[in-house]
């Protein structure tokens, strides 16, 4: 039966700095690092096996894939990079220190923008420092200037039924390093969360969650380390 396993990328610097990150390519930290092997290192003790995998176009889930990968001594295994897997875009948000912008604009607005289904927070300005539109990775990609999560659905599902679908209905196990939000997007879609639970929904770095689906590509949802 197909299996899929979702990782968050372990640490990055701008988690560790409680910094907005969305599009910017930040790195992880040491102990991001240690997370994504140990996460490689928990796979292959509980015996999955990856037949393919999937990241973003983003360093930090590139890199936590591949330190997983190594872990479980399968860097041999195909990876597919695509930015509609990258994490949502966090517009004019990007760069700040969220725990400043809570106290300028109030933590309930920083939850809304944060955790919404649909409000983003607001776009990124013109000539910010933030912009990628020359950024050869998304060259030809009509780049947003935010999203929330409902945009972020709109660009991680098409993906998910062209690109990873196919695998799982062959039944593959598939292994995807994303992020916070274009995980909840596919957990909102696979557990069917409502639009108003799935402001509840969070997922912690570096920890693999699991679904053994079945031939509907049904399946419940664990913890590999709860297993
Ligand atoms: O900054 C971000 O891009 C994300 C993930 O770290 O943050 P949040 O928890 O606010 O979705």
């Amino acid at each position: 039966m197909p299996k899929l396993i979702l990782i968050r990328h372990g640490q990055s610097q701008w988690n560790l700095e409680n910094r907005f990150t969305g599009w910017w390519d930040v790195d992880i930290t040491e102990k991001g690092a240690a997370e994504a092997w140990a996460a490689g290192e928990l796979m292959k003790e509980k015996g999955i096996a990856p037949d393919v995998s999937f990241t973003s176009v983003q360093s930090r889930a590139i890199k936590t894939l591949n330190l997983a990968l190594e872990a479980m001594g399968r860097l041999w295994v195909p990876v597919t990079k695509n930015w509609q897997l990258n994490e949502r875009h966090y517009g004019g948000l990007t760069g700040l220190d969220k725990a400043e912008t809570a106290a300028k604009h109030g933590e309930d607005q920083v939850h809304i923008w944060r955790r919404s289904f649909d409000i983003p927070p607001p776009p990124l300005e013109a000539g910010s420092p933030y912009d990628l539109s020359s950024d050869p990775r998304y060259a030809g990609i009509a780049i947003p200037d935010t999203e929330s999560l409902k945009d972020t659905i709109a660009r991680v599902l098409p993906y998910w039924e062209s690109a990873i679908v196919p695998e799982l209905l062959a039944n593959k196990t598939v292994l995807i390093s994303a992020h916070g939000n274009s995980l909840r997007a596919l957990v909102k879609h696979l557990s069917g969360i409502s639009d108003a639970d799935i402001t509840d929904l969070e997922i912690p770095t570096g920890k693999p969650i699991v679904y053994d689906l079945d031939s509907a590509l049904h399946g419940e949802r664990y913890y590999l380390s709860d297993s």
